[in-house]
């Protein structure tokens, strides 16, 4: 399996997010994340792995602080985080979203490009690297579902932050996209940048990932690298498959 994650050599102790204990119970529906702790490291892609209703999206709100929860403390670089204040250092694209239908892509790339000040060099090369060009007449509304997602990734990629949270970033996209995107996703983090990334395809996580947290029921069932999953799992030669399913 082809892998993009093979030069992941980030400070271990370099802590930039940690999330203790976070739940978020909706009413009498159930508890949708329950005690979840994890820390992500500068400059790694970290997975939030799961299957459908594990809670990655709901995790995610929370960490952006979008999303009241009941208990549970977030920390950027080991000092406290109010909810408010995350969106200083984080940015987070959620999954399904599509803003502006009424604008061009062209206008909405631009737009974002002049909030967060980035030069016309910067748009032109994030508008090529995701391959934009032939949709940027067209509205938002009109896009295909894999176009849609390559305008809300090149938003994502045109945010100044230090830290990007995305919602099932390769969903709609097929086999040759998909690398492309994991590639562009990996040169992000050369330029400093930490990544977590919720993602349902175990397959795509596994090339993607450096470390991941193991999601199940809303609970963390294990996280870590490849090999120390495997090595917990006693799973020398394991795909993050069989050490999910021998985890949860
Ligand atoms: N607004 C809500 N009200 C009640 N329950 C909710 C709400 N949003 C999510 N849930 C429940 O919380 C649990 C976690 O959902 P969540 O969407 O976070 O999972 P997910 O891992 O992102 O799933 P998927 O891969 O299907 O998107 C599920 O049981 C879901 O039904």
């Amino acid at each position: 399996m082809s892998s993009v994650n093979d030069g992941f050599s980030p400070d271990r102790s370099a802590s930039l997010l940690s999330v203790r204990d976070l739940t978020k119970r909706y009413g009498r529906d159930g508890t949708a994340i329950d005690g979840v702790t994890f820390s992500a490291v500068a400059g790694e892609i970290l997975g939030i792995i799961g299957p459908n209703g594990a809670g990655k999206s709901t995790l995610l709100e929370a960490v952006a602080g979008l999303l009241p929860v009941n208990s549970g403390d977030v920390f950027w670089r080991g000092e406290p985080l109010h909810a408010g204040r995350r969106r200083d250092v984080l940015f987070y694209l959620p999954d399904g979203v599509r803003p502006y239908q009424d604008q061009s892509a062209l206008q909405v790339v631009s737009f974002v490009g002049n909030v967060f000040r980035r030069s016309d060099t910067d748009i032109r090369s994030i508008i090529e690297a995701l391959g934009l060009q032939p949709v940027l007449r067209k509205r938002v509304h009109a896009l295909s579902k894999g176009y849609a997602r390559r305008l809300m990734l090149t938003i994502g990629l045109l945010a100044s932050h230090e830290l990007l949270l995305m919602d099932e970033p390769f969903d709609g996209f097929d086999l040759r996209q998909t690398r492309d995107v994991m590639g562009l996703l990996r040169r992000q983090t050369g330029r400093g940048r930490t990544l977590i990334l919720s993602i349902h395809q175990l397959r795509d996580a596994e090339r993607v990932c450096d470390r991941f947290i193991l999601l199940s029921a809303g609970q963390v069932r294990g996280s870590g690298g490849l090999a120390d999953l495997r090595a917990r799992t006693g799973l020398p030669n394991g795909s993050l498959e069989d050490i999910f399913l021998a985890l949860t």
